[in-house]
């Protein structure tokens, strides 16, 4: 899987152990920044993330912040983005399995290293259902993202 990853200066330290991680699974990883722990406002990463995955050229996204939740509201408003805070390991997994999440935001404030592999690890193994349900909801949700 192509995966691109970004953070803020808040999420930097973490994105390197996340970087490193997402690598030895075997998958392709684009760091999008930030490269240095100076400030960064984290719209701007969200944006360099979305970017690659509206584009088609990665399959999903990993933002990192201080909380997860700025980089959250940032990914969401771009079309055809659905990202999602994720800090325990079943809401990792089945934000991708019913929602097909292609973001999934994680503060760097809020979990260790150890936590964020285990969330990312879900995330990355997780597929969207076949289940109808599943997809009926998500067609919904691409419904309300063609209408704003
Ligand atoms: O968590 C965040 C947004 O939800 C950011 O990463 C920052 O940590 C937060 O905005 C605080 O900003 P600061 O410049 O690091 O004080």
């Amino acid at each position: 899987m192509r995966v691109v990853i970004g953070s803020d200066h808040a999420g930097f330290p973490l994105k390197a152990d996340v970087v490193e991680f997402v690598k030895s699974l075997g998958h392709e990883v684009e760091d999008v920044g930030s490269h240095d722990p100076d400030p960064v406002d984290f719209p701007d990463i969200a944006r360099a993330v979305t970017d690659r995955i509206t584009s088609g050229k990665a399959d999903r996204g990993l933002l990192v912040c201080g909380t997860g939740v700025g980089a959250s509201i940032a990914a969401n408003k771009i079309r055809g983005i659905r990202a999602a805070v994720c800090h325990d390991v079943h809401s990792a997994h089945q934000s991708v399995e019913h929602d097909d999440v292609n973001v999934m935001c994680i503060g760097a404030q809020i979990v260790g290293a150890w936590l964020a592999k285990d969330l990312v690890g879900a995330y990355l193994s997780a597929k969207f259902s076949t289940d109808e349900d599943f997809r009926r909801r998500v067609a919904k949700l691409a419904d309300m993202d063609a209408a704003r």
